[in-house]
């Protein structure tokens, strides 16, 4: 029961202030858009899309930002704090921050040239998180195709779905530990000269924070370059490669690689499906006047 048009009497200027915003820290940082975009996904993969992920720990919350693969690799959280600052100087303790991060991650994909479309709106914010459950459902680089492709029912979401949405790695940036075992395997599915050029910036026993583009070929813009490297054996992670690599989902790999268009309608479209998981509706949750805290 979400819907575009949610806070259209109780809030209008909502969307184009939290637009204000995003726009603002995305041209400061443009990796930000990424990381905008990767929020909102671990957001809702954990308790559905209830902000859950930006709750701070204390004794009655175990916090989800604090555990593998959040800790040290999610940002962003300053970005939407900031946006609902903003919020609350025109409509105090009307928009929930689990809005507020699904718009932000539209208004990020616009921001870079990705495609824009309409979010559903009408989720209220969680009194709880859950660090235990991030552990287990948010997908691990090291997965094999039918885990993630699993990782993904289980949000019910399909292997389309998944391929489209993994190619928001067309932009932002991954830490060496989480691709190294992959650029050092002596693999046939990775190209030499891609693996060796990884292997520069990315030590076999040092520089695990090391970042390096997850699309080597244009980390900035919101193309459909993810999956034409994938193609050529030279994506970053592991569960990038193996969405080609002789799998169900190669000729996914190949219709978008080949069909930049329908990427993009269909990344918006599984961003919104995504979007619609076990939201909290009606009397269920709050709305919290700062995000990471219960107030
Ligand atoms: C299919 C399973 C997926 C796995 C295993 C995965 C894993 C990862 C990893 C390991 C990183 C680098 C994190 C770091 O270096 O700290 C990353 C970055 C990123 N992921 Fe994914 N991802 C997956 C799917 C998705 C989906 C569904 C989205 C969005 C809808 C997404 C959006 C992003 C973005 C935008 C970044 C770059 C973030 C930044 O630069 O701050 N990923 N992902
Ligand atoms: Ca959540
Ligand atoms: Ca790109």
């Amino acid at each position: 029961q979400l819907s575009p048009s949610f806070y259209s009497s109780t809030c209008p200027n909502a969307l184009t202030t939290i637009r204000t915003s995003i726009r603002q820290a995305v041209s400061r940082e443009r990796r930000m858009a990424a990381s905008l975009i990767r929020l909102h996904f671990h957001d809702c993969f954990v308790q559905g899309c209830d902000a859950s992920i930006l709750l701070d720990e204390t004794p009655s919350i175990q916090s989800e930002k604090t555990v593998f693969p959040n800790v040290n690799s999610v940002r962003g959280f300053e970005v939407i704090e900031a946006a609902k600052r903003e919020v609350e100087k025109i409509c105090p303790g009307v928009v929930s921050c689990a809005d507020i991060l699904a718009v932000a991650a539209r208004d990020a994909s616009a921001a870079v040239g990705g495609p824009s479309w309409n979010v559903n709106l009408g989720r209220r914010d969680s009194t709880t998180a859950s660090g235990s459950v991030a552990k287990t459902d948010l997908p691990s680089p090291f997965s094999n195709l039918s885990t993630l492709i699993s990782a993904f029912a289980n949000k019910g979401l399909s292997a389309r779905d998944m391929v489209a949405l993994s190619g928001s790695h067309t932009i932002g940036q991954s830490q060496c530990f989480l691709f190294r075992n992959r650029i050092y395997s002596n693999g046939t599915d990775i190209d030499a000269g891609f693996a060796s050029t990884r292997r520069r910036q990315c030590p076999s026993n040092s520089g695990d924070s090391n970042l390096a583009a997850l699309d080597l070929v244009t980390p900035n813009s919101f193309d459909n370059n993810y999956f034409k490297n994938l193609m050529q054996r030279k994506g970053l992670l592991q569960t990038d490669q193996v969405l080609f690599s002789g799998g169900s989902t190669d000729s996914i790999v190949s219709e978008y690689s080949r069909n930049p268009r329908t990427f993009l309608s269909d990344f918006g479209n599984s961003m919104i499906k995504m979007g619609d998981i076990e939201p909290l509706t009606g009397q269920n949750g709050i709305i919290r006047r700062i995000c990471s805290a219960i107030s």
